[in-house]
């Protein structure tokens, strides 16, 4: 992987009246990764969105897009930048083959071949001259990817892409992202509300909350587990755990422990000797919600084991 980010952002502060919106955020972008930005209502996400698409300055700090500045550089920087929005424009009642026409002529440098290479990305070929009011919302997204792709932007931004889709839409929509990735080597940036998708199609998940990045995390299908165990009488139990130091977390029925595999054994045979009474002992992977919510104080793991 090259290592020089294509967006580098410098130390975003943003400002708006007296309250502070985007705290001090550094976040490197690189070629052929796809980062998910994930974060709550309000945490700033749109907020840093527009000032990587030169629709907002920040107060101090600088964004980088493939090394210029767009304070300096605006139209330069730009031209590496492609955004889709929620909702593609586009003309219904045109072709999408029509559509993406329109588009290249508003940029000298869009060749005939580049529309249709674009086109086979998205998996457009077959009804490419059809009118837009025939496409489903994920031909539509596509269209919308294809439209995004044309000026070959070394930057892809995403806000919230995968609205409205249904399962299947959504697995082909990241199917085509990450050949996007590979093939062009763009950076894309994924805003998302939705975890378990988000975790699916991205590389690495940058957290966002009250305006700074709390976490970034590599994405490698490695997931952090714990054991649950439901063990009578539960004071008793409480007072076993303390007495060996552990940090367990106490849920109406039952436990949270983290604990090694290795380890196991020989905490059960302790447990037994101890007169406790062992109704379960499992194995839990934690899922990406669990992180966030404990990243992001809403809620602690295992909110099924509340019940
Ligand atoms: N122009 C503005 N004036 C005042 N406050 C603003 C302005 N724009 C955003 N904010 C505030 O900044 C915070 C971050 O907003 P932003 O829209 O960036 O969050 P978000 O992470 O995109 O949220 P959501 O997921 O709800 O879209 C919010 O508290 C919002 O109310």
């Amino acid at each position: 992987m090259d290592t020089k980010p294509i967006v580098k952002l410098q130390n975003i502060t943003k400002v708006i009246g007296k309250k502070k919106i985007i705290d001090d955020l550094s976040l490197d972008l690189f070629a052929g990764q796809i980062t998910g930005f994930l974060g709550p209502n309000g945490a700033g996400k749109t907020t840093t969105i527009r000032m990587m698409t030169g629709l907002m300055r920040p107060t101090s700090g600088e964004v980088f897009i493939d090394g210029q500045a767009i304070s300096t550089n605006f139209e330069e920087s730009m031209s590496k930048v492609g955004v889709i929005v929620e909702n593609p424009e586009m003309y219904k009642f045109m072709s999408g083959y029509k559509n993406l026409l329109h588009f290249a002529r508003m940029n000298k440098n869009v060749t005939k071949d580049r529309i249709d290479e674009v086109i086979a990305q998205v998996g457009l070929q077959n009804r490419i001259h059809e009118k837009v009011s025939t496409y489903s919302l994920g031909m539509r997204q596509r269209l919308g990817l294809a439209q995004a792709l044309l000026h070959r932007p070394k930057f892809l931004i995403l806000d919230e892409p995968t609205n409205g889709l249904d399962p299947a839409g959504i697995r082909e929509f990241r199917m085509y992202l990450r050949k996007i990735a590979t093939e062009e080597g763009v950076s894309i940036f994924v805003s998302s509300h939705l975890l378990a998708e988000i975790e699916l199609m991205c590389d690495r998940i940058a957290v966002i909350q009250n305006g700074k990045l709390i976490s970034i995390k590599e994405v490698n299908g490695e997931q952090e587990s714990y054991y649950y165990a439901e063990v009578s009488p539960k004071e008793q139990a409480h007072a076993f755990f303390e007495s060996k130091d552990m940090k367990v977390e106490n849920f109406e029925k039952g436990f949270v422990i983290p604990l090694e595999t290795e380890a196991v054994p020989a905490l059960i045979t302790e447990m037994v000797t101890s007169n406790l009474q062992i109704f379960s002992f499992s194995l839990h992977k934690k899922t990406l919600e669990d992180q966030f919510l404990e990243m992001t104080g809403g809620g602690q793991i295992a909110e099924s084991h509340k019940k």
